[in-house]
C-alpha cells in the first residue's frame, strides 16, 4: 500500500470574509440558493473543468460542488489549503482522489438516493424501446420510410432480465421490471435481500447466460472495471440486449460494437463511456454510433428536474451542516462525528495523523492554556483522526493555533 500524502500546516484554515463555494457542471440553483442564503460567495459555472484548469480555480475555494465529470485529483488537493469540503452532486465519488482527500483532511459528499428513480425509469423504457426496436422505427418514419414489422420484436412479459450490481439503483429496477411481468436475476459481490420474487445467481456467467436483458449498476473500482468484455459479451444469449447506465468503464466499447455487428447481441442502451466530453458544446464519437437498435445517450441517466433539484438540496444540507457543525454524517471518506452545538461553546473541529499521542498533545494545548473541555468526539481511521471539541472559555482561537503548530496537524477551523 502506498504510503499516504499529509499536508503540512502550520496555521488554522483561513476563513476571512464570506465562504467562497465553487459549483461546476451546472449543479442545480437550489444548491446555489441554499449555500447563498448562509452568506456564501458562490461561483456557480456550466462545464466541467480539466484537472490544470481545476489547479488554477480551487486556490482560495472553501467549498467545491461538482458532477460526475470533474477529476479532483491530489494536485489539486495540495493547492488548496483552505479547502472544506467536496461536495459531489451526484451519486458515483469514482472521479475524487478519496485517499488524498481524506489525508488532506477534506470530506466528500455525494447524494447517495436523489437520481436512483430517475436512473431506474430510464433503464424499464429502455427495455421496452430495445425489445420493440424503437429507437430505429422512430428514425426511419422521420426520415419517411414506414417499415411496419414484427419480427424481432417482443413483449417484456415473462422475459428474464439480469441485474449487475444489486443496490440501489439494481433494486430499483427489479421491482419495477417485476411490475411488467418480467423475471428477475441479480448478481452481486455482497449477499443482498432478493425483493418481489427476484432470485441472486451463484456468477456473473449464470446471470449472463440466463437473461434476455443484462443490466449494469455497479460502481466504478477495480472490480468492475471492463468488467463487461468479449468473453462475458459471448455468455450472453444469442439476441439478448446490454444496457450501461452505470460507469463507462465497466463494458469494453470495441468489443460490445463487435457483438452488435455479428447479431450476437440484438440491441444495446448505452448512457455512460469511457471518455466523456466535459461540456455540452464538445463534440463526441463512439463505435457504437450508427449500429442499429443501440440507443446512445449523452449520461443522463440522473439528468431529471426531479432528480437534480433534489441532489442539489441534498448535498448542499450537508455541506452548510459540516461547515456549521463539522457533521461528517454521510461522507465517504471520512470518519463520521455529528454532534450538536452547545450554546456558549466554543468548537474546534481538528483532523490530525492518525498516530499515537495526538489526543495528549491537543489535550496539553488545552490545559496548559486553562481551557475547559465540555465535549470532545474524536473518531479515526486508518490514516487520519477527526476531532470535534467544545470549549467553555473563549479561548479558542489560541488553542486553534497552537494545534496547527503540531507536526501531526492536517486541518484546523474554529466552528463558533
Ligand atoms: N447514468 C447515470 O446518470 C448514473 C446515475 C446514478 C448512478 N450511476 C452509477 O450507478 C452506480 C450504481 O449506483 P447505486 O446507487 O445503485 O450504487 P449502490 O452502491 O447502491 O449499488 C452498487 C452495487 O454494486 C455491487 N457491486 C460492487 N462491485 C461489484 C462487482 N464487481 N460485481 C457485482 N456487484 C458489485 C455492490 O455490492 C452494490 O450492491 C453508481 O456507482 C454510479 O456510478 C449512474
Ligand atoms: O453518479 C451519478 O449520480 C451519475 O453518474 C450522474 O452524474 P451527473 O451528475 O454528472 O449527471
Amino acid at each position: 500500500m502506498s504510503t499516504p500524502k499529509f499536508p503540512s500546516p502550520s496555521t488554522p484554515v483561513s476563513i476571512e470574509g464570506p465562504l467562497k463555494v465553487l459549483l461546476l457542471e451546472n449543479i442545480h440553483a437550489s444548491a446555489e440558493e441554499m449555500l447563498a442564503a448562509e452568506g456564501f460567495a458562490v461561483e456557480r459555472l456550466k462545464g466541467a473543468l480539466k484537472p490544470e484548469e481545476l489547479e488554477e480555480r480551487i486556490q482560495g475555494v472553501h467549498l467545491l460542488g461538482i458532477r460526475s465529470k470533474t477529476n479532483v485529483w491530489e494536485p489539486a488537493l495540495a493547492k488548496a489549503p483552505n479547502l472544506l469540503a467536496v461536495g459531489a452532486f451526484c451519486i458515483g465519488t469514482n472521479q475524487v482522489d478519496l485517499k488524498s482527500a481524506n489525508t488532506h483532511g477534506v470530506p466528500v459528499f455525494n447524494a447517495p438516493f436523489s437520481n436512483t428513480r430517475s436512473v431506474a425509469e430510464l433503464v424499464i423504457a429502455e427495455i421496452v424501446m430495445l425489445t420493440r426496436q424503437l429507437g430505429d422505427r422512430n428514425r426511419e418514419v422521420h426520415a419517411g420510410q414506414w417499415r411496419k414489422v414484427a419480427t424481432g420484436s417482443h413483449e417484456v412479459r415473462g422475459k428474464t432480465l439480469g441485474i449487475v450490481g444489486y443496490g440501489h439503483i439494481g433494486t430499483q429496477v427489479g421491482v419495477l421490471a417485476e411490475s411488467m411481468g418480467m423475471r428477475v436475476l441479480f448478481y452481486d459481490v455482497m449477499t443482498k435481500l432478493p425483493l418481489g420474487n427476484s432470485r441472486p445467481t451463484a456468477t456473473l456467467h449464470e446471470l449472463l447466460e440466463n437473461s434476455d436483458f443484462v443490466t449494469l449498476h455497479v460502481p466504478a473500482t477495480p472490480s468492475t472495471e471492463w468488467m463487461i468484455g468479449a468473453a462475458e459479451l459471448s455468455r450472453m444469449r444469442k439476441g439478448s440486449c446490454l444496457i450501461n447506465a452505470s460507469r463507462g468503464t465497466v463494458v469494453d466499447i470495441p468489443a460490445l460494437a463487435k457483438a452488435l455487428q455479428s447479431g450476437h447481441l440484438s440491441g444495446a442502451a448505452v448512457d455512460v463511456y469511457p471518455t466523456e466530453p466535459e461540456t455540452n458544446s464538445d463534440g463526441f464519437a463512439t463505435e457504437l454510433q450508427g449500429l442499429s437498435n443501440v440507443i446512445l445517450t449523452p449520461h443522463i441517466g440522473g439528468s431529471t428536474e426531479e432528480a437534480q433539484a433534489s441532489i442539489g438540496k441534498e448535498v448542499a444540507t450537508s455541506l452548510i451542516k459540516f461547515v456549521r457543525s463539522g457533521a461528517t454524517t454521510g461522507a465517504v471518506n471520512f470518519p463520521q462525528v455529528e454532534t450538536p452545538l452547545i450554546p456558549k461553546t466554543h468548537r474546534i473541529l481538528n483532523v490530525h495523523r492518525n498516530t499515537p499521542g495526538v489526543l495528549r498533545d491537543i489535550n496539553k494545548i488545552v490545559s496548559d492554556l486553562n481551557a475547559n473541555i465540555h465535549a470532545q468526539v474524536l473518531s479515526t481511521d486508518a490514516n487520519i483522526g477527526y476531532l470535534v471539541m467544545d470549549l467553555d472559555q473563549d479561548v479558542a482561537n489560541p488553542v486553534c493555533n497552537a494545534i496547527a503548530g503540531l507536526t501531526t496537524d492536517i486541518k484546523t477551523r474554529i466552528v463558533s
